[in-house]
């Protein structure tokens, strides 16, 4: 079952409330979240898996509490941050790709056998054995994202993954996710063209989840209170 559901959570830090009581079941595949900066974007999706702990109130994800079984949900739910510096760990591009497959009994033919498959998929596998730091930005960004689905996770969850990424790269990043992986996703995004793609968006203002529903509609109540 791929659902996600927060019941009165608040998030607060000391000088402010990220997240203000909010309430939701989701079990779209492509869930779209929206909002200005500082709405709680990042800190709804942190807290799905369990960067950031409520201060007050529930989160269930796929039957998992993120902060109680932080150790299971960390195998089901994958994160991929803006910047893919953040999150790549190990020297080679294979050994990055890897890296979530440690501590699961495979052998290191399996190993090789995964990594290989899953570098093939993002165009990444003639590069398996070159310093990960000499790849591109979507490169890195492709590397990050194959490190995190290598790991089977159930759920994506993406905190603008193309803000750093040039309209070629973008677009590539945006079709993996949102077109061809089999993943349930939660994209936090200011890129409202993504967010159109989605199943559904969540709209935040100041900690509040404010509306939610068909993304179409969604976006366009936001674009006429921004303007
Ligand atoms: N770890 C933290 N400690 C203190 N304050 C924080 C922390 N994380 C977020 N905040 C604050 O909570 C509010 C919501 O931040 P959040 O990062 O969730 O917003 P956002 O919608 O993702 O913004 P952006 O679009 O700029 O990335 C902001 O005022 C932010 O400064």
């Amino acid at each position: 079952m791929r659902t996600i559901e927060l019941s009165a959570v608040t998030v607060e830090f000391p000088a402010r409330v990220a997240l203000h009581d909010v309430s939701v079941h989701l079990d779209q595949r492509r869930i779209a979240v929206i909002g200005a900066n500082g709405s709680g974007k990042s800190t709804f999706a942190r807290t799905l898996n369990g960067l950031v702990t409520p201060t007050a109130g529930q989160v269930r994800v796929h039957g998992l509490d993120p902060v109680r079984q932080a150790k299971q949900l960390r195998r089901r739910v994958g994160f991929v941050f803006s910047n893919p510096d953040t999150q790549i760990i190990m020297p080679t591009v294979a050994e990055d790709a890897a890296f979530s497959l440690r501590g699961r009994g495979l052998s290191r033919a399996e190993i090789r056998e995964r990594v290989g498959a899953a570098l093939a998929r993002v165009g990444l596998v003639e590069y398996a054995d070159a310093p990960a730091h000499t790849l591109s930005g979507g490169e890195k960004q492709l590397l990050a994202l194959t490190a995190v689905l290598i790991g089977e996770p159930s759920l994506v969850v993406a905190d603008e993954p193309t803000a750093y990424l040039d309209a070629a790269n973008s677009r590539r990043i945006a079709r993996f996710l949102l077109d061809e992986m089999p993943q349930q996703l939660v994209l936090a995004t200011h890129d409202l063209r993504l967010a159109a793609r989605c199943d559904i968006a969540l709209r935040f203002e100041d900690g509040r989840l404010i509306d939610l529903g068909d993304p179409a509609s969604v976006i366009a109540k936001y674009e006429v209170d921004q303007a």
